[in-house]
């Protein structure tokens, strides 16, 4: 197992009945990394992660957790990561300290330590304020960072985050960004689920694009943009005789004629750098043009190709 990899994940596979969950899916996570599994609904995120973490028996496959196979050295491999989303289970009759203190007291923590743990975390998530109120009058944002502060009372260096903002309003959802950039910053690794394109965006170095169980893709936000095409130069040429110029430049310039719409072109440009020249010489060969717009692919657009699209 290379040093450099927190997770290694080989060939997993779940069945439940005739649906297969989960096909053979492989990929490593690099130590100080935030790795997003991405997909639709249904896709296989959850049951993933729910083997990773060993909540649930694969069928077939093997995951390592800074090189421990989690089939043999289950208890070791645990007492490594943190885990938070769909299925934390916190009291809800109880406060938030109270909740934060049992745990920390089940994760072997003494009284004293336990105590100062529970102060420190309530400070970081910024909930001293509601820190003695029941857990049912907790708004959805508080939950979650109260979810995300339990995970952390053994400050572990791995942290599974399942669909950290699902349900989040905006503001909140940036909020837990800021949260998770903050522990990234300080060190630790992340594995999160998400359904949000935006969010794979914003806050994973990496992604896998899982979907109907199997992994479609992997690599950064960018790198699955560009699969899906280049940036797509769009203008209007402003005198219609001149349309005919205007395709010879881009034919010259090695973009094709392009895409003809009234007197509108629109290329895809193998890389961005080719807009100078092509403005240039549309320049030079006085052909007038407006409205010029230039679009970069988003990961939405590479999402559809690569998950919807297939199927
Ligand atoms: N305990 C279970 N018993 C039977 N089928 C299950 C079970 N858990 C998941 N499935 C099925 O396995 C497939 C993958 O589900 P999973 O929850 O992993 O998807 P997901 O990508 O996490 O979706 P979502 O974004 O909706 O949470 C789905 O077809 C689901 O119905």
């Amino acid at each position: 197992m290379s040093q450099e990899n927190a997770i290694e994940v080989r060939h997993l596979t779940k069945r439940f009945g005739t649906n297969l969950a989960v096909a053979d899916v492989s990929f490593d996570v690099h130590q100080g990394e935030v790795f997003g599994l991405l997909g639709p609904n249904g896709a296989g995120k959850t049951t993933t992660l729910r083997m990773i973490t060993t909540l649930l028996k694969p069928d077939a496959g093997q995951v390592k957790i800074f090189g421990h196979d989690t089939a043999t050295e289950g208890r070791l491999a645990r007492s490594l990561f943190g885990l938070t989303g769909q299925y934390a289970s916190v009291d809800e009759d109880i406060s938030a300290r109270e909740n934060l203190m049992i745990f920390a007291r089940l994760n072997g923590l003494s009284r004293a330590d336990a105590k100062a743990r529970t102060a420190e975390l309530l400070a970081e998530f910024s909930l001293e304020h509601s820190a003695d109120k029941a857990l049912k009058h907790f708004s959805g944002g508080m939950r979650r960072r109260l979810d995300l502060a339990v995970s952390l009372i053994t400050r572990p260096a791995l942290i599974f985050l399942d669909e950290p903002t699902t349900g989040l309003d905006p503001r909140t959802r940036t909020q837990m960004w800021t949260t998770i950039r903050g522990l990234v910053a300080q060190g630790s690794t992340i594995v999160l689920t998400t359904q949000y394109l935006e969010e794979a965006d914003q806050l994973a170095d990496r992604l896998a694009v899982i979907d109907h169980g199997k992994l479609v893709k992997m690599g950064t936000p960018a790198e699955l943009k560009r699969q899906v095409g280049g940036t797509v130069l769009t203008f209007t040429v402003n005198q219609a005789e001149q349309v005919k110029a205007a395709q010879t430049v881009l034919a010259q310039q090695g973009v094709g004629t392009g895409q003809l719409t009234g007197s509108q072109l629109s290329v895809t440009l193998a890389r961005p750098a080719q807009l100078t020249s092509i403005l240039e010489k549309l320049a030079q060969a006085q052909v007038a043009i407006s409205h010029l717009t230039v679009n970069e692919p988003s990961l939405d657009d590479a999402f559809m190709a690569l998950t919807v699209g297939q199927n």
